[in-house]
């Protein structure tokens, strides 16, 4: 099968329902931000400190291309679209699931988050939007978010998945 991939804007819910269709599913969960985290041993908010976005971001496409291309899923940070590369790579390689949330229901779940260097300083409404684009463009399915918990996302990434498999087959 091929593995899932969840794009999507930070506080969309990736790494959270990342755990729950692993388990669902019972493949590996992978996430991408964790994998750097473990490999460089800083935190994100470090890293964009001491070495800012460009080093961050050049970690992020190592990370990825390393990444598994069947049987897992796999939560990346919200930035993976800004690169072509990145893009190109999910689309040939995965199963990339987008998990769409308004920016209205993301601010009321991160708030004063500081664990996202980029949601501190951004204009959030320009950033959002431009790449909402890319996440549409990247995805072969979309799932809206708003409204729904953790557990429902996950269980309508399940039957998503298994309707494709089942079509795949024919059966
Ligand atoms: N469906 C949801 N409904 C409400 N809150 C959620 C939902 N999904 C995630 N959250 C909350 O939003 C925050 C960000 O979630 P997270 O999984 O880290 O998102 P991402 O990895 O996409 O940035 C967390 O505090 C989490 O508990
Ligand atoms: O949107 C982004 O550029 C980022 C999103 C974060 O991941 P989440 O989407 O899991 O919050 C993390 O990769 C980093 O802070 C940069
Ligand atoms: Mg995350």
């Amino acid at each position: 099968m091929k593995a899932i991939y969840l794009i999507g804007f930070m506080g969309s819910g990736k790494s959270s329902v990342l755990r729950l269709v692993a388990e669902k599913m019972a493949i590996p969960g992978l996430d991408t931000d964790q994998q750097i985290e473990q490999t460089t041993r800083q935190t994100i908010p470090e890293i964009f400190k001491s070495q800012g976005e460009t080093v961050f971001r050049e970690k992020e496409t190592d990370t990825l291309m390393k990444m598994p291309k069947t049987d897992a899923v796999v939560a990346t940070g919200g930035g993976i679209v800004e690169s072509e590369v990145n893009r190109s790579w999910l689309k040939e390689n995965v199963f990339v699931v987008y998990l769409h949330t308004s920016l209205a229901e993301i601010e009321r779940r991160l708030g004063k988050d500081e664990s996202r260097p980029l949601w501190k300083k951004h204009d959030k409404t320009a950033l959002y939007e431009r790449r909402m684009e890319k996440y549409r463009q990247t995805a072969d399915s979309l799932i809206k978010t708003d409204g729904k918990s953790p557990e429902q996302v996950a269980e309508e990434i399940y039957q998503l998945i298994r309707k494709e498999n089942t079509d795949m087959l024919g059966i």
